[in-house]
């Protein structure tokens, strides 16, 4: 078996951090990209693959690694079980039963525990911690087994369980059982002597079963996330089960165990902008940073490696968790992984961070570790326990007036009884919480679903019919189309109501088959709508083709970002930022491939709407700034529900999300060839300079002239038959860029320029050309002399297969700005040389940098074809340079020729 069982008692004996690695199997989109699973486990050893480099390896060692990628099959319970007895696969039991048990007996003795999940958003977080269906996570199982045990030993001990259930998000905690929350019911956090750290207002709830409970913070999440334009998996959610138990002897112990399904680890990730990372440092996730970090410290200071500070002051979480991580307490972490090769960099850093908190923890004396463990025995004193379960009634109550719901056994009545329309969820833990049925009759159902208006549509059922009518200016989709009339609905339909909050509508029951709703997930709603943009995939023919995986790649960013897009957009627009956001696909047109199969990304053009100003953002770039647009929404938000002034954040435009300064766009790319140069034969060529998305932006008149050491053009003696004559010699050749033509949009400011750029063989600078400033057609008569000391044969095989991308950036303000790098003026240089070493004698170049590529030259061909060619190919350049001013010069339509 794959996976290191150590036993409950090894735990205890070991006072210490439990790290434990889990791979699910594959989900849908990963299947149809045609992924390759990337993970391999030997006993507790786990070994990721570069899947760009198969040599790559990296292993690491955890205490206990659960394969679930495979070998499994769902017995008639559902349950998701070994295909064979003693199979590989690790199921839920196994994993409760090593991880689960442990901290279960631990919180019996009185001690206290944390439970965490880390990973990737889709990674299994929730499917091991909560789980789905019948198949039963940590938490669940836990809890039946704490309620067990508490019946079974009635006679010797008495015990109650509180629990409570939060959410952080931002620095922020809203209680998840709270009527409030879905407002303004943020909580602070407080620190008292005797209590440490807690939470100041939050329900702690008695109870004798969870699932109820833990079905109403899953809702209130779901409809929190919803108005709070939030996303859930930026968000930690944490469980405190407070256990209480007074023994026959009339001793009293006291635990407390944290269940925490971690925020999803891929915000973690800088975008990589420089000029963005001054904003990403608090669109990182706080909390997420500083567990890494508490943790690390309490391992240090259990090898004595110095007196550290423990840093559990620094994020919301870990003061949370201050009593209940290190000491006598016990810690475990399941860290989750894809299998999938799209993922490998999630997952290479999912098992760093996992490793990097090594078993350690906590073995230190109780007395040695600050006190950490000895939190356990405590009285917690003064906590409001006196809310009980009649409340949540209430709550549901409340929830039937605004948005439909019902507690569970009414629930069910009703669905048999009555058409309604379900949430669908990004993540699908949170899919089908909210559901808003719509009763026949005079009853109106109106909806609420963003700040911009408190109603959004009107859902009507008249004679059995149901119609959907949105309000005026809201935005509602049906099926991917925007309907602003009355519409009605049919079984199925797929509704999106505002930017995102997605619905499905079940009609009533004499229309529903036997089907499936459950390919109606988050996908099916964003693919849809991206279909309606044009954005598809293309049918795929059944057993035909796979479609490209990184096609797929592409795809599956656009639906995944789409809906961000239109937050965004409504953030702005709620704002007032005047700022508008588009997906696009682009070209990754930065390479001198010959224009096949062009690598594409999705990118997010940003429009502020009234200085008609541009900037184009990639997607980490966007991710994190839509973060921190979530933030200022949420303080002003806040703000104005304290009625407090806001204006003052508005004005920090560098802290602003929306906010950008100004910077050089890139507005297209020309590719030059640089064949004719092998040859010695001048070129002068008319290119057309075309955008990302394959539009014509401007004409480029380009010339490259073969010239001695001085600068003098070579004459047609100068024009080689062979190419490899050139090797070992001096090569001396003019990049001179005249004209550019038909830069229309300069018209639009006074205060537009263009300025090109391009870099060359192997050097690393770019290289550009001077501004020029407020002129359609501008002359630019740059000369660049560019100098190879000894000809190499890759310097020969890159100028016959390759091209100089010229890249046309559009400026702005008369400010000298150097796209992406930090190039000084010197750097619009007029002589370059091509040689790495420019001082390397004539004719040395390495052995083996030659031997091979000298077969990939021409050989030494048939003088007279050579010489035919070479007439004909000087012709032919002249003949196309007229061809193209001639074009440009087109008589307008209808006018004589
Ligand atoms: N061990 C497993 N066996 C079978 N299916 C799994 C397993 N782990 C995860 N899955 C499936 O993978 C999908 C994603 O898992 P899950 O929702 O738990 O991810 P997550 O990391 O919690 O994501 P989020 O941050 O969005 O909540 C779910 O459909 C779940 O059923």
């Amino acid at each position: 078996k794959t996976c290191c069982r150590l036993r409950a008692a090894d735990m205890n004996r070991k006072d210490c951090v439990r790290v434990a690695v889990r791979v699910r199997p594959f989900n849908k989109r990963e299947k149809d990209a045609g992924s390759r699973c990337i993970i391999s486990m030997v006993t507790s050893s786990v070994t990721i693959q570069d899947p760009h480099d198969p040599h790559n390896r990296r292993s690491f060692s955890f205490d206990y690694a659960y394969w679930s990628h495979s070998g499994f099959l769902r017995d008639h319970n559902g349950l998701y079980v070994p295909e064979e007895p003693g199979g590989r696969y690790a199921d839920q039991d196994s994993v409760f039963q090593d991880l689960g048990e442990g901290i279960l007996e631990n919180a019996q003795q009185g001690y206290n525990a944390t439970l965490l999940a880390y990973g990737q958003t889709g990674s299994g977080k929730s499917y091991s911690m909560v789980g789905y269906g019948p198949n039963k996570g940590l938490v669940p199982k836990l809890c039946d087994r704490l309620f067990e045990d508490i019946r079974g030993n009635q006679a010797t001990r008495q015990c109650q369980v509180f629990f409570s259930m939060m959410e952080i998000y931002n620095e922020q905690v809203i209680d998840l059982l709270s009527r409030s929350s879905r407002t303004s019911g943020v909580l602070r956090v407080r620190e008292e002597q005797h209590r440490g750290f807690y939470v100041e207002g939050l329900r702690t709830v008695p109870c004798d079963s969870v699932e109820q409970l833990m079905e109403q913070g899953t809702r209130t999440r779901t409809t929190a996330a919803t108005h709070m334009n939030a996303n859930s998996s930026r968000s930690h959610m944490l469980i405190i089960l407070q256990l209480k138990q007074v023994t026959s002897a009339n001793i009293t112990k006291q635990s407390s165990i944290n269940l925490v399904d971690l925020a999803g680890s891929e915000r973690q990730r800088s975008s990589g902008s420089e000029a963005d990372r001054l904003k990403e440092g608090t669109a990182i996730n706080l909390s997420l940073t500083t567990l890494g970090n508490v943790i690390s410290a309490l391992a240090d200071v259990v090898v004595g490696k110095r007196a550290v500070h423990i840093p559990y002051r620094d994020s919301v979480l870990t003061k949370l968790l201050q009593s209940a991580l290190g000491g006598n307490s016990r810690t475990v972490m399941i860290a989750t992984l894809s299998p999938a090769d799209i993922f490998y960099e999630e997952s290479l850093s999912t098992l760093r961070y996992a490793e990097s908190h090594p078993d350690s923890v906590g073995t230190t004396p109780a007395g040695r570790t600050q006190g950490l463990g000895a939190a356990v025995r405590h009285h917690h004193s003064g906590q409001s326990t006196d809310f009980c379960l009649t409340f949540f009634f209430h709550l549901f109550f409340f929830d039937l007036h605004v948005f439909g719901c019902f507690p569970l056994g009414q629930e069910r009545r009703m669905i048999q009884m009555f058409p309604s329309i379900h949430n669908i969820n990004e993540d699908a833990q949170l899919s089908g919480v909210v559901k808003l049925f719509i009763r026949e009759g005079p009853f109106v159902e109106n909806i609420f679903v963003c700040r911009i208006q408190e109603h959004h549509a009107v859902f009507r059922n008249e004679q059995r019919r149901v119609t959907v009518t949105p309000h005026q200016g809201s935005k509602v989709i049906v099926n991917g189309q925007t309907v602003t009339q009355t519409t009605e609905l049919q079984h199925l339909d797929r509704l999106i109501l505002g930017s995102n909050s997605t619905y499905l509508f079940i009609g009533y029951p004499s229309e529903r088959g036997g089907e499936d709703c459950s390919r109606y997930d988050y996908d099916y709603f964003q693919s849809e709508l991206a279909a309606a943009e044009g954005i598809h995939l293309g049918e795929s023919s059944p057993g035909g083709g796979q479609t490209d995986p990184s096609l797929l790649a592409v795809f599956y960013d656009y639906i995944k970002l789409m809906p961000m897009v239109a937050e965004a957009n409504q953030m702005s627009q709620e704002l007032k930022k005047d700022i508008e956001f588009k997906l696009e696909i682009k070209n990754l047109a930065a390479s001198d491939s010959k224009g096949h199969d062009l690598e594409k990304d999705v990118v997010v053009r940003v429009t502020s709407l009234p200085r008609k100003q541009v900037w184009v953002w990639s997607k980490n770039k966007f991710v994190n700034r839509k973060f921190l647009m979530e933030e200022l929404y949420q303080q002003q938000q806040q703000q104005a529900e304290q009625r407090t002034d806001t204006s003052r954040a508005a004005a920090l435009q560098d802290k602003d999300p929306f906010w950008d300064p100004v910077e050089p766009l890139l507005l297209g790319t020309a590719h030059l060839w640089l064949q004719s140069l092998v040859f010695r034969i001048p070129l002068e060529e008319q290119l057309e300079v075309l955008s990302s998305e394959g539009r014509a932006e401007a004409i480029l008149q380009v010339q490259l002239v073969p010239c001695s050491s001085t600068g003098l053009p070579l004459g047609e003696d100068g024009i080689l038959m062979d190419p490899s004559e050139l090797l070992g010699q001096r090569l001396d050749f003019q990049l001179v860029l005249d004209q550019c033509f038909g830069l229309h949009w300069v018209r639009e400011a006074h205060n537009r320029g263009v300025q090109f750029g391009f870099r060359i063989f192997d050097c690393s600078q770019p290289f550009y050309t001077p501004a020029v400033w407020n002129q359609v057609n501008p002359l630019l008569h740059h000369h660049i002399h560019l100098t190879s000391l000894h000809t190499t044969s890759s310097l020969l095989d890159y100028l016959q297969s390759s091209a100089v991308v010229l890249e046309m950036w559009h400026v702005v303000d008369f400010v000298f700005l150097w796209p992406g790098t930090d190039c000084p003026a010197a750097w619009y240089c007029s002589s370059l040389f091509l040689d790495s070493d420019p001082y390397l004698p004539a004719g040395v170049c390495a052995a083996g940098d030659d031997g091979g590529r000298r077969r990939s030259l021409r050989p030494s061909c048939d003088a007279d074809l050579a010489r035919a060619l070479k007439v004909f190919y000087h012709s032919m350049t002249s003949v196309r340079a007229q061809l193209q001013r001639l074009c440009r010069h087109r008589p307008s339509v209808g006018s004589p020729v």
